[in-house]
């Protein structure tokens, strides 16, 4: 992709991992030349331990890299001020907050301190980014609850809040959509999306949703299994094979068609012609697999499904050899393949 703007944050050769007293550094991540696009939203992917959080910690200047440099804009991040960081970078971390007395606006409050100083008045303006704040994050229906008497997903809410307050170029979030629900964590997705393209902001976040982050992130960061990150468009990394084989396990397949991960498709062994309209076929394959059924694309297959859809209502057509049977639902349909095999 084409970046007519310049990057808001930029690395060199940085190596990320722990400094030990004494000890050389044991980098966990290395080498990486990396870039921040404002209106982009990247996800850093990988599997678990392979150093995402150790790496937003180093990016948001909360640990010492191992070596190399990170730079905000032009400066290298070792000189800038915290008060400008401040206002550059903000960052989400999966820790409890300290804070848990405090109500979830005087938490978001906080978040505005950079542009209020400590002892500063909040003027009307930051009022009003305050309650922006919320409202976007989700957090405005228990702006007036103590920390303390949230559910994990809330407080999840609450700390985005918190960043969107303080309103910086950048936003880095480690997996920031752990604690939710699942339509929760979709419209935390869109919502950092649609945030990066609205406001221009470039926001970083770490998660292991893989079919989410494919479906909206503008360019993934992948930490495949030999720890080397790749950075390139989801489009890119899916063509490549490169997001299939970090995630691959022994047994488990990626279907770049679908862009899901699910249970190798048995080579051999029996198969099954299935036809009819693309969702029941879709769900009747599902059922089969689980038997360890594949599906053929032969026409002349000795075993075939046919779906129909009349009047709204699906019926099944099992041939199996000579014998042809119907069947109104998918449990019953299973049930007579499992019969047919064992005769
Ligand atoms: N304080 C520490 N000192 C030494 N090693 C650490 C420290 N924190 C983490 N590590 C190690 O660094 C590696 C990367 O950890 P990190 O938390 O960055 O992984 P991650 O990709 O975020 O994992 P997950 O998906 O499980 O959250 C791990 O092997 C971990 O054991």
């Amino acid at each position: 992709m084409m970046h007519n703007q310049p990057s808001l944050l930029h690395t060199t050769s940085l190596s990320v991992g722990y400094i030990r007293s004494n000890k050389p550094g044991m980098p966990i991540l290395q080498n990486l030349d990396l870039n921040l696009h404002p209106g982009q939203l990247v996800c850093l992917l990988g599997a678990n331990g392979t150093g995402k959080s150790t790496l937003i910690r180093t990016l948001a200047g909360l640990q010492q890299p191992v070596s190399g440099e990170i730079f905000i804009g032009e400066t290298n991040l070792k000189t800038i001020k915290p008060e400008l960081l401040a206002k550059k970078l903000s960052v989400v971390l999966t820790e409890k907050p300290d804070h848990n007395n405090l109500t979830v606006r005087e938490l978001v409050t906080i978040g505005r301190t950079p542009h209020t100083g400590w002892f500063g008045t909040l003027k009307k303006k930051d009022d009003e980014k305050i309650q922006y704040a919320m409202e976007m994050a989700g957090a405005g229906a228990f702006a007036a609850r103590r920390l303390h008497e949230l559910s994990d997903g809330e407080r999840q809410k609450v700390m985005l809040a918190r960043a969107l307050a303080q309103d910086t170029d950048m936003i880095l979030l480690d997996e920031p959509t752990a604690h939710l629900d699942i339509p929760n964590r979709v419209e935390m997705m869109y919502l950092l999306h649609a945030l990066a393209r609205k406001t221009n902001k470039a926001i970083l976040l770490s998660t292991h949703e893989l079919d989410l982050a494919l479906q909206i992130a503008d360019r993934l960061w992948l930490i495949d299994k030999a720890k080397q990150l790749t950075s390139g468009t989801p489009e890119d990394l899916v063509l490549n094979g490169t997001f299939g084989n970090a995630f691959t396990k022994i047994g488990l397949h990626f279907d770049p068609l679908k862009g899901t991960f699910g249970l190798q498709p048995p080579a051999y062994g029996l198969h099954i012609f299935v036809t009819g309209d693309p969702v029941p076929v879709h769900w009747t394959v599902h059922a089969l697999s689980k038997e360890n059924i594949g599906r053929s694309t032969e026409h002349t297959h000795r075993y075939s499904i046919t779906v129909e859809n009349k009047t709204g209502e699906f019926t099944w057509i099992l041939k199996w050899n000579e014998v042809v049977t119907t069947h109104r639902s998918i449990e019953s349909l299973v049930e007579e393949v499992k019969k047919m095999r064992t005769r």
